[in-house]
């Protein structure tokens, strides 16, 4: 437990150093917390395939993860079961179709944000951008989409924070969407995280943890939706004709604003942190591996040569495998949920792991939690091959060669309960990224980070595995060297 809460004072990486050393030896285990219960841990494909698929119905999400949640995000399709579960998802469900036609043309808009933010402090004249930190640029980017998906109207975080930037404007309150973009909400947003983190994982109870920072920050982040939910309760919201947003959708099915808030932050936590966490990893994979940056961006360039409009066709974008590879490959390696959880509804057994070597059932009893080590699970050398821990999206061109038993990818997790947002996702990623090879034809990471000296990665405490850090430069593509870059300039 002590080892637990100095982790980050000391440096270590809970997920790396505390919880993944047993996982790597022994896919599954049993392990004994501190305070004595004891969890079953799982980082085999079968077992994940009975606990999503064959045999759903006897887990459920466990009342720790309800107890971690509840102070932060309150009561949402994360949280329940059952039949508040069902009309969770029954709510939310048929508005990722609706939206994923529309969006790309609000993705776009950010983007422009997102290359200015970029180039702020100037480009060379061989076409380099000033080296520096742009994880926070990646961070705003997808606050403001998650956002416009939300609530229908960008919270607008990176024009806030460039235009602050412009003009020197004096000690006046900060607006809205600089609060939401400046470095105070991501504080608020990186305590109420590892809160989340610390209680899920390692069950330290509530009473040590609610602080008053801890409050602090957690008022902070949910007062985040509370001007766009009291807009959209006032009904001039949900205008005839008016752009499609899930907020205005939710309004129709309840009035209730606590019930609003929770959807609303759940599902602007899920869509920001897991897209933003997986943009990072992979422009840092794509920084690592320049080979593979280049070989995407040849054959991005001949699927969507510039002016293409047809980039924002979301069938077009899957269609291009590469483009999809890269991406999988990136979740794969680093999953923004490297753990997952489940609570047994009743005695059941998972179907190996048992025995002197592991070939025989483990038996649960009712109420027994287990975690799902999906990071430990997407990089053990016996599944993936002796490469697994190299960045390959080659890797997907193959995929007989990969065991057909369990289900031995899944970042999106798998089933009845998987993520609903998983098409919009990686559409979205998809568009990201083919918009940045477009614009760019060069990454290059600044030599003193760690990501360069291919070191450890600084992470947030988070439940997700949230880089912190992308320091590089970034070459704008011209039309001497086959670039796009005035493909979609307003
Ligand atoms: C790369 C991006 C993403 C990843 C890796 C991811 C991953 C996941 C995972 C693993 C789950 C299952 C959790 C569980 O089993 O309990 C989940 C559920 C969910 N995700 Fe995502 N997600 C991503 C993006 C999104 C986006 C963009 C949205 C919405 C805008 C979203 C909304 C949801 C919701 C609402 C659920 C709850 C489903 C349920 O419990 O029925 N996700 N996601």
């Amino acid at each position: 437990m002590y080892r637990i809460l100095i982790a980050r004072k000391r440096n270590e990486d809970i997920l790396e150093d505390l919880i993944l050393p047993p996982v790597q030896d022994h896919p599954t285990l049993e392990r004994t917390l501190p305070g004595g219960s004891k969890l079953i841990e799982t980082a085999d494909p079968q077992n994940c395939k009975a606990i999503y698929i064959t045999n759903f119905r006897d887990y459920q999400v466990s009342e720790t993860r309800r107890k971690a949640f509840r102070p932060v995000t309150g009561v949402s399709i994360f949280t329940t079961n059952g039949a508040e579960w069902e009309h969770s998802r029954s709510m939310l469900r048929p508005q990722f179709t609706k939206t994923l036609l529309n969006n790309l043309d609000s993705v776009e808009l950010e983007l422009e944000n997102f290359w200015t933010a970029i180039e702020q402090k100037g480009v060379e004249a061989d076409g380099w951008t000033t080296s520096g930190e742009i994880s926070p640029f990646i961070y705003r980017l997808v606050t403001d989409i998650a956002s416009d998906f939300l609530f229908g109207e960008s919270i607008g975080s990176q024009k806030a924070f460039l235009e602050k930037n412009i003009s020197e404007r004096g000690p006046q309150q900060p607006s809205h969407a600089e609060r939401i973009g400046g470095a105070e909400f991501a504080d608020a947003y990186d305590r109420v995280s590892e809160y989340i983190n610390l209680r899920l994982r390692f069950q330290v109870p509530g009473w040590i943890l609610d602080t008053k920072a801890f409050r602090a920050s957690r008022d902070i982040f949910r007062s985040m939706p509370d001007k766009y939910i009291q807009k959209a309760l006032g009904g001039d919201h949900a205008r005839e004709g008016a752009k499609y947003d899930l907020l205005s959708a939710l309004v129709e099915q309840t009035r209730d604003p606590t019930e609003l808030k929770d959807q609303a932050l759940s599902v602007f936590n899920a869509g920001r942190d897991a897209q933003g966490t997986t943009l990072h990893w992979t422009l840092l994979l794509l920084g690592q591996h320049p080979h593979v940056f280049d070989k995407l961006r040849s054959i991005v360039l001949g699927a969507f040569p510039p002016g293409d409009p047809s980039v924002r066709d979301p069938a077009r974008l899957k269609s291009c495998h590469y483009l999809n590879y890269v991406s999988q490959e990136a979740l794969r390696l680093y999953s923004p949920v490297p753990i997952n959880s489940r609570q047994a509804t009743r005695d059941t057994v998972l179907p190996v792991g048992g025995g002197p070597d592991g070939s025989q059932p483990v038996a649960l009893r009712k109420g027994q939690i287990v975690l799902i080590h999906v990071h430990a699970m997407h990089q053990r050398k016996g599944l993936w091959g002796d490469d697994a821990l190299e960045f390959k999206p080659e890797r997907w061109e193959d995929q007989s060669r990969f065991p057909k038993e369990g289900v031995m990818y899944s970042p999106f997790s798998a089933g009845r309960r998987n993520c609903i947002g998983q098409s919009y996702a990686m559409t979205e990623l998809g568009y990201i990224l083919a918009r940045f090879v477009q614009r760019y034809d060069k990454i290059e990471l600044a030599p003193e980070s760690a990501a360069a000296r291919h070191e450890r990665i600084p992470k947030s405490a988070g439940p997700l595995q949230k880089p912190y850090e992308l320091k590089c430069r970034l070459r704008r593509a011209n039309s001497s060297n086959g670039g796009a870059s005035e493909v979609f300039s307003s």
